[in-house]
């Protein structure tokens, strides 16, 4: 099982990569996680590798290009990205995701936001065509430490159960992000796909949210890799 998981992240990895980056991309995102571990694999190996910049989600991210040789870059310097690759812990039926399972939604979103084509790459496990409905931990939002309560109870009258992140066994108290924030892992059950929006920009209005880990309307494509050995895409 753990071994089809795997070959699955590599297969919608190389995948993804091989199909869409082009000769004349310069500027590209490389996400957070261990299906994206695949994707800068794929993307060190190419032999245009010396003229890529390549902009990071977090520290995770920066570790992944380096050890790949490509170049480093900030997304201070390029606010413009070509293509952006992440992976996602759920994806629903019109390419809306859940990220931040590794507390990088931010960062994550920002490179997704500054990108011209966002690439999603996923094994069969997250595709369920519903947010809410494998990924039961809730939908991370970060935010602001001094405002965690207030948006925790905020969050309890818009109906979530929110849960502040423990960095427990790692850390006594709550997980601190690469911004310097908290975050809050909030259960809303099953998100109808028609829904996502609406609620996404009800608990980003709430203030001391910095962002949600519900990404809607970003992504372009999606590569699955399926636990047959064959991949499935999907274009918004
Ligand atoms: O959003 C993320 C981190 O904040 C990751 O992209 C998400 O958790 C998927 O990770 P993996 O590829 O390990 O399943």
């Amino acid at each position: 099982m753990a071994d089809l998981v795997e070959k699955s992240k590599k297969l919608s990895a190389f995948a993804a990569v091989d199909e869409n980056l082009k000769p004349d991309h310069k500027v590209i995102g490389i996400g957070s996680g261990s299906t994206v571990v695949y994707v800068a694999e794929r993307v060190g190996q190419s032999t245009n590798k010396e003229k890529f910049v390549c902009i990071p989600t977090g520290f995770q991210s920066k570790q992944l290009i380096i050890d790949n040789g490509l170049h480093l870059g900030s997304p201070e310097q390029y606010p413009e990205i070509d293509i952006a690759f992440d992976g996602a812990d759920e994806i629903d039926s019109n390419l809306s995701l859940i990220k931040g399972g590794g507390a990088c939604l931010f960062q994550e979103k920002l490179v997704a936001a500054s990108a011209k084509q966002f690439i999603v790459v996923a094994d069969y496990r997250k595709d369920t065509g519903i947010l809410g409905k494998g990924w039961r931990k809730g939908i991370p939002i970060e935010v602001v430490p001094m405002a965690y309560t207030k948006v925790s109870l905020e969050l309890s009258k818009l109906g979530g159960k929110p849960n502040v992140r423990s960095g427990l066994p790692g850390k006594a108290g709550p997980v601190v992000t690469d911004n310097g924030n908290f975050i809050i892992d909030c259960d809303f059950g099953e998100i109808s796909p028609e829904s996502v929006a609406d609620l996404n920009s009800k608990i980003k209005s709430l203030v001391g949210v910095v962002e949600t880990g519900i990404f809607v309307g970003m992504a372009q494509k999606s590569y699955i890799g399926n636990s047959d050995g064959t991949i499935s895409t999907k274009s918004a």
